[in-house]
């Protein structure tokens, strides 16, 4: 199957960082939003992170200019007509990525590869909202995307294998380490990752130590590379409840329960980085 042209629908933590990741190798990308303001947001998002990569020495100035150019943004979802693969980043919940879908089956030709970026959903169940579900398949990028090298490849009961190889191919094109997980909610790095930070945040709630002393005690102690905390702020606490939910459903196992301090923040607003606060503040 020929890759050449892609498109990402959702410009935010990931859809950006997505279009950012196949723009600097190569590939002609088009980011869709909702709004213009979603989308310049998503610009600019990509724009710093380019020239993070300049200022390390891992892109040169031209190379970050002419991946910025080969990123056009669009706020109709027509315009991933002509694409060979469009990867799907918008809010992690079941009924909106299979309205997408459906949006996507009408507008695309039945040799486009439609790929999600979920986070913990059953792709067999997004795949079976599509009248082509051979075509869909789980390619789960990592935050922040720039800098991350895995990407989880999921199968639906559904995928065929020529699209399984053709999205693994083409995770490698673009630089990145494909691993293959079954179709298990939350796959493998979630299912392990998400219950530490939500557990980290019970102990918040309980008063077990500050989130600084929680992360502090978790760099220190466990050599993570950020705090669990710190590292829910990044994910977004938003998604990172909507993944326990995902889990505690999808097993039916109370062990997955989300925080209760968790669910505070979220109803307040208090998402992480992308509000500008979460359990630290981001100014
Ligand atoms: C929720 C899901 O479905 C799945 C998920 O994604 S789970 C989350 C998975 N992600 C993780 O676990 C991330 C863990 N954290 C880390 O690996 C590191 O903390 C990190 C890579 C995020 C940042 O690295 P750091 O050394 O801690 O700090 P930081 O100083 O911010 O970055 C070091 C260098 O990396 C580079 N860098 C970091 N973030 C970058 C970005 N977004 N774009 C480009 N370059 C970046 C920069 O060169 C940066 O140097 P400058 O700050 O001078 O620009
Ligand atoms: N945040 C992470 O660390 C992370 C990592 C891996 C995977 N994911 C998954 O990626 C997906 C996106 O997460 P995110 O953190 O980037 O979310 P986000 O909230 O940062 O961005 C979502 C974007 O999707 C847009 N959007 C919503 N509905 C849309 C629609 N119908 N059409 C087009 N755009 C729409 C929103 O305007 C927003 O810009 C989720 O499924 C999430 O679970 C997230």
């Amino acid at each position: 199957m020929k890759i050449e042209k892609i498109g990402v629908i959702g410009a935010g933590t990931m859809g950006n960082g997505i279009a950012q990741c196949f723009a600097v190798a190569g590939f002609a990308v088009v980011m869709q939003d909702l709004s213009a303001a979603a989308l310049e947001r998503g610009r600019a998002a990509i724009e710093t992170s380019l020239a993070r990569q300049v200022k390390k020495g891992a892109l040169t100035e031209a190379e970050a200019a002419d991946a910025l150019s080969r990123i056009t943004t669009a706020t109709e979802l027509t315009t991933m007509a002509d694409r060979d693969l469009v990867v799907e980043a918008i809010v992690e919940r079941l009924e909106v990525k299979t309205q997408v879908l459906k949006q996507l089956d009408a507008i695309c030709g039945a040799q486009t590869i439609l790929a999600s970026n979920t986070s913990s959903i059953s792709l067999t169940q997004i795949a079976a909202a599509s009248a082509h579900p051979g075509r869909v398949i789980g390619m789960h990028f990592f935050n922040p995307v720039a800098m991350m090298q895995l990407i989880e490849i999921i199968r639906a009961l559904q995928t065929t294998d020529e699209v399984a190889q053709a999205v693994t191919e083409v995770a490698r094109a673009i630089g990145k380490s494909p691993h293959a997980s079954s179709d298990s909610y939350g796959f493998v790095v979630n299912r392990l990752l998400v219950p530490f930070i939500n557990e980290a945040i019970n102990c918040v709630h309980e008063g077990v130590a500050t989130p600084q002393d929680v992360d502090a005690m978790m760099k220190l102690g466990a050599n993570h590379p950020m705090g669990p905390l710190a590292l829910g702020d990044l994910i977004g606490l938003d998604v990172v409840l909507n993944i326990m939910e995902t889990l505690c459903q999808g097993f039916d196992d109370p062990k997955y329960r989300p925080s209760p301090l968790l669910k505070q923040m979220v109803h307040a607003g208090w998402l992480g980085r992308k509000t500008g606060k979460g359990f630290f503040d981001y100014p």
